[in-house]
């Protein structure tokens, strides 16, 4: 690592909110504090392919859809790429590109052996059914066959898809090749050669990591009230778990709006409750609808868990948080427009590459499992995820301690500085 640097907050941004633009202005800051040489900086800038296809698809009514999809392999030094898919109404490349790059930060942060890659596809999942959501799949995963493999690129889910998606993926991949290949793709149904411990991965490492930080503040889980935002994979598992070490979950939240209960929700029953309401929280009884969802983001709670989209904390809200810590459940949940305000607030953020890294770290471990032939028991996973997560973030906050920078920049440091020296062993440009 170079010499310490000033810290230099990144630059504002005047436009709309960009996330690929979030993850640059933060990328350049880490960079200078790293003393990056040219050469490094620009492999690293841009990413290594972009793949955009369109995926024709028969629809229930007989009518033939186009998709636009994406996989935005970012880069590749460390291992085969890894990273989710994401089906959603709103993807878009500058968002696949951004949450790529996260993922090569991301898998570096927690040292494990991949680069990072994303994919996307523009569509409403909710609006589909199950047959038109398998057709789409499998021919995303044929339009992407020579970009998937066990040593090439590796998905999993994201946003919008789930095991099922991955069953779907594994299956047609396999036809491709002649032979069953589970470790194509992670977060597969437990049958088919999941891992035990994969669904709550991503929840569990954002509750390790609120606990870690929650220590370095002085914080007592169960003097502590928090906000969930996203009830979905990440969301919900993070509110039970957390809920599970005392925190008072004051207010959840998704699509259908937040809910507010000041003695706390009870979350076994909001679980119970989306999991019979197609997965959304329309109508739950067990907290109150708040008039404005997005007033969960600036509620009085000392812990502030995001766990849905992109740029929702900004620099026109950031300034009404009341939160000590914020740990981001979600990839790019904080727009950079809004980390001068909070880092002047002296709020905590334990930052997206770190705190929903359990996620890929279990991720890996199913691949390792799949090329082995041999199943870890659920003890052996979450001791060996959470050792990496308290690890992880020890690192981080070294680092962070260290530079006299935010718990953010530090994380891409200690990324950034895993594949440079990666790039000066291994050569090749
Ligand atoms: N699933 C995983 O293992 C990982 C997911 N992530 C990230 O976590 C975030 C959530 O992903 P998942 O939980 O997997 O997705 P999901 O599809 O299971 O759930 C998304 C949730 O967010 C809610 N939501 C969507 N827009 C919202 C809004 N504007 N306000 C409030 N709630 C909203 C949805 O209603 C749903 O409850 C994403 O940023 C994803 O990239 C990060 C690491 C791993
Ligand atoms: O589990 C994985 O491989 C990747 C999960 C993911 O997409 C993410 O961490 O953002």
């Amino acid at each position: 690592m170079a010499a310490t640097t000033v810290y230099k907050e990144p630059a504002p941004r005047v436009d709309a909110e960009n996330p690929l633009e979030s993850m640059m202005s933060r990328f350049n800051v880490a960079t200078e504090i790293l003393g990056l040489d040219d050469e490094t900086y620009n492999v690293l800038k841009a990413p290594d392919k972009q793949i955009i296809v369109h995926i024709p698809v028969t629809m229930d009514n007989g009518k033939v859809r186009v998709f636009e999809g994406y996989r935005v392999v970012h880069n590749t030094i460390l291992g085969p790429s890894k990273g989710g898919i994401r089906y959603d109404k709103n993807v878009h490349l500058d968002e696949v590109k951004a949450l790529a790059a996260w993922m090569t930060w991301k898998c570096a942060v927690v040292d494990i052996p991949y680069g990072g890659a994303k994919g996307g596809i523009i569509c409403d999942p909710t609006t589909m059914s199950a047959g038109e959501i398998e057709r789409l799949t499998r021919g995303y995963t044929l339009a992407m066959k020579d970009v998937f493999g066990p040593d090439r690129d590796i998905p999993a889910p994201d946003m919008g898809t789930g095991p099922r998606e991955m069953a779907w993926l594994m299956d047609e991949f396999s036809k491709t090749v002649g032979a069953t290949s589970p470790a194509v793709v992670t977060g597969k149904p437990l049958v088919m050669g999941g891992s035990l411990g994969r669904t709550e991965a991503t929840g569990r490492g954002v509750m390790v990591s609120a606990l870690a930080a929650m220590k370095k503040l002085g914080m007592d889980p169960k003097q502590t009230s928090a906000a969930v935002q996203g009830f979905g994979n990440v969301g919900s598992w993070a509110a039970k778990l957390l809920s599970e070490q005392g925190v008072k979950i004051k207010c959840i939240s998704d699509v259908s709006g937040a809910y507010w209960n000041e003695n706390g929700i009870n979350i076994d029953e909001a679980v119970a409750y989306k999991n019979v309401h197609k997965g959304r929280l329309d109508g739950y009884t067990g907290a109150t609808l708040m008039d404005n969802a997005d007033d969960l983001l600036t509620s009085e709670v000392d812990l502030l868990v995001p766990a849905a989209v992109e740029d929702v904390i900004t620099e026109h809200n950031a300034h009404d948080i009341k939160a000590k810590l914020i740990v981001e459940g979600a990839n790019g949940p904080t727009a950079a427009s809004a980390d001068p305000i909070i880092n002047e607030k002296g709020i905590m953020v334990v930052p997206d590459i770190l705190a929903n890294s359990g996620g890929v770290t279990v991720s890996y471990f199913e691949w390792v499992q799949n090329r082995q032939g041999f199943k870890w028991s659920e003890d052996m996973v979450t001791e060996r995820a959470d050792r990496i997560m308290n690890e992880a973030f020890e690192k981080v906050y070294a680092t962070s301690q260290k530079y006299n920078i935010p718990m953010r920049i530090a994380a891409y440091v200690v990324a950034i500085d895993k594949v440079a020296q990666t790039y000066k062993f291994r050569g090749g440009f």
